[in-house]
């Protein structure tokens, strides 16, 4: 493993722990993205697309708040399961997942953004608090507000893709899901092997790649959008 620079403080990999020389970091991203360290509120944003995606308006909402505003079909601020469940149906999935995935995710998702401690039985999801139902076991690239990690974000391709640098294999997928998780956060592996299970099965290519593009697109809901689009 090559030395980053002279000084060891800025060096990436430590030879005791082989697995900072497998995963590896971005470690000039700065030269692409202004401030990569800086998480943001409202854009999604990469090398490639240093102000985020073209055109879309945030509607002064956190980049968490648009990934679950898509399925707010009646923008009233509040998701019910049957707006999960056209959501899903818009983005092409079919009846089956679409009524498992509105269930599920209304019934895990929605006691946390409820303002008091009464659940509701109609399962709201309130836009507001989606940041309340941040879980473990994550990639991290929405920071506990529901902004955007810009740094955190490029870790997922320079540590996981290496076949191809801007897109994930379903193996590599697999092994970042495996390395993400946190110990004894069961719940956690959960919510993220099937948030990106799903992910996979709407936005790979025919090769089976799961692509950058389509992954930076998920976060700020604009790959929803697309989808939609694209049925229509
Ligand atoms: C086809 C539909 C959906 C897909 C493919 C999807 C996919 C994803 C992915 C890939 C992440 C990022 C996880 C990470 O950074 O490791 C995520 C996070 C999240 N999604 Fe979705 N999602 C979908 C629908 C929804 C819906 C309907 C809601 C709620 C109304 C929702 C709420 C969240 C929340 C709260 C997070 C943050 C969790 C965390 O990272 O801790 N998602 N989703
Ligand atoms: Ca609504």
């Amino acid at each position: 493993m090559a030395s980053l620079s002279e000084d060891p403080s800025l060096e990436t990999y430590a030879p005791e722990a082989p697995v900072t020389g497998l995963r590896k970091i971005n470690t000039s991203l700065q030269d692409k993205l202004p401030k990569p360290y800086m998480a943001r509120a409202m854009a999604a944003v990469d090398k490639y697309h240093p102000s985020g995606t073209e055109g879309k308006d945030s509607k002064g909402m956190s980049v968490l708040q648009q990934h679950v505003s898509f399925f707010d079909r009646n923008k009233d601020g509040i998701v019910y399961p049957w707006e999960t469940f056209q959501g899903c149906r818009a983005i092409g999935l079919n009846l089956f997942i679409s009524f498992a995935a509105a269930i599920l995710i209304n019934l895990a998702l929605s006691y946390s953004t409820l303002t008091g401690w009464i659940p509701s039985p109609l399962l709201p999801i309130y836009v507001k608090n989606i940041h309340k139902s941040k879980h473990g076991s994550d990639s991290d690239t929405y920071d506990t507000e529901g902004r955007f990690e810009p740094s955190k974000f490029e870790e997922i391709f320079s540590k996981y893709a290496i076949t191809n640098p801007d897109a994930l294999t379903l193996d590599e997928l697999n092994t970042m899901l495996r390395s993400n998780r946190n110990l004894n956060d069961f719940m956690g592996w959960i919510f993220s092997l099937s948030e990106w299970q799903l992910l996979y099965y709407i936005a790979k290519d025919e090769q089976g790649l799961l692509h950058r593009e389509a992954v930076r697109g998920v976060y700020d809901g604009s790959l929803f959008e697309q989808l939609e689009k694209k049925r229509a």
